[in-house]
């Protein structure tokens, strides 16, 4: 029987993904193997010994601490893409309603009091502050071009656009999916002078924390509208609001509120609601669900942000793989440890992802707990993995 602790509500039908014959499912499980969670803040929490898989229904993990899980060789499982189209919608709403100042005009429109016809004149007095500009005429800036970025950019270009993309890290698999429409920005300063309204789609990381700063947005037309469904912290919160305050910017929509963003009237702040919607949720819970459930029955890693390629065939070979600093001389000296224990390496792939290294070493044949223990103590390595076969 395995044991799944639940830290959010998992959609139902994720949950069905995991059959109650095999699975104890609940918030309040000790000793559990698997962990699913949303946006819970893992950060503070102790985590089991007991805990073997971390399952993130949803795409950014910065709520979960990786590196400590690397080097525990817990893999942490994410559901890329399947919340995506739900935060596109989301952004293309927030750019209209920006660009038209609907939440002001609601806001007004609300406060409006009298009969009918008194409504009416109140209205069409008042209406004239809130006249709005069109997309066609207005230039995107989309940084980060994963999931996410690639549809918005594609839309926006549908709603007549211009867009401007920047993404020195895109995935082949991106690359493939962004129309050509899309003109490529040399660098985020680059990005932000041409642009009317920027929007994020990075993970929170060292590389991207207050990426969007007084200075760029200076470089910005006046007017700009900046989208951070992302994560807080990307923009540097403080030097936005002073960029409205200015004048010079023109809107701020933001998915993670704080307390001054709350009260300032040219922010429009949402309650962290990219990715809810129904099918967004449900699709997260399944796709993350099927990952925990594999890798706890049968070792096979899909959709890992920690473990990437530590995919196991299910019927034969062994493989082990490495998470180690970026130590010199690393591989060879694994290599070496193999060779001389007689291990015969079909294949041997280096990795890397972030900050952490990964080797990964393909065996032709059964690899010995020694060997696992030597290669665990040579200096730098974080941390190792064997999967066996199981059939
Ligand atoms: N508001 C919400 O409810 C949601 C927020 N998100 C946030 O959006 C982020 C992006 O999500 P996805 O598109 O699904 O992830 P993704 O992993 O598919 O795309 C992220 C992209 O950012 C790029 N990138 C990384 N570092 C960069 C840098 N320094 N400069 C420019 N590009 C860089 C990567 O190359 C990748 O293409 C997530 O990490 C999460 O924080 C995601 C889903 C829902
Ligand atoms: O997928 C993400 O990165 C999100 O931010 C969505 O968070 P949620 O699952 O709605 O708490």
């Amino acid at each position: 029987m395995h044991k799944i602790l639940t830290l959010n509500n998992i959609s139902p039908l994720g949950l069905q993904r995991l059959p109650r014959e095999q699975y104890e499912i609940g918030s309040e499980i000790s000793d559990p193997d698997g962990i699913l969670l949303r946006s819970f803040k893992m950060h503070d929490m102790e985590i089991p010994e007991s805990v073997a898989a971390i399952g993130r229904a949803g795409a950014g993990v910065n709520n979960i601490p990786v590196e400590a899980m690397t080097s525990r060789g817990v893999p942490v499982f994410n559901a890329p893409g399947a919340n995506a189209n739900a935060v596109k919608e989301l952004v293309l709403a927030g750019l209209l309603m920006a660009s038209r100042n609907i939440h002001g005009a609601m806001r007004f429109a609300a406060d409006v009091e009298g009969d009918d016809a008194a409504i009416s004149v109140a209205v069409e007095a008042g209406k004239k502050n809130f006249v709005g500009s069109e997309l066609p005429s207005k230039t995107l800036g989309v940084i980060g071009l994963g999931a996410i970025g690639v549809r918005v950019a594609n839309a926006a270009l549908s709603l007549g656009m211009k867009v401007v993309g920047y993404d020195p890290l895109i995935s082949v698999q991106s690359a493939w999916q962004l129309s050509s429409g899309v003109e490529k920005a040399v660098s985020l300063d680059h990005l932000f002078s041409q642009c009317d309204a920027i929007t994020v789609h990075v993970p929170l990381i060292d590389a991207t924390r207050g990426i969007v700063n007084a200075e760029r947005l200076k470089m910005m037309p006046k007017g700009g509208i900046i989208v951070n469904l992302a994560r807080g912290g990307i923009c540097d919160d403080a030097a936005v609001l002073a960029s409205l305050d200015s004048g010079h910017s023109h809107c701020y929509v933001a998915d993670f509120p704080t307390a001054a963003l709350l009260k300032h009237p040219k922010v429009l702040a949402f309650p962290h609601l990219g990715a809810s919607t129904n099918e967004a949720e449900e699709n997260c819970a399944m796709m993350v669900a099927d990952s925990v459930r594999e890798f706890l029955e049968d070792g096979t890693v899909t959709n890992s942000v920690n473990f990437p390629e530590a995919h196991m065939p299910r019927t034969s070979g062994h493989r082990i793989t490495i998470a180690n600093a970026n130590v010199p001389n690393m591989v060879g000296q694994i290599s070496t440890l193999l060779a001389n224990a007689g291990q015969n390496i079909a294949d041997l792939l280096n990795k890397s992802r972030g900050d952490i290294a990964y080797t990964i070493v393909d065996l032709d044949a059964e690899i010995s707990d020694e060997t696992i223990a030597a290669i665990r103590s040579i200096k730098g390595v974080l941390s190792v993995r064997h999967l066996r076969a199981t059939a």
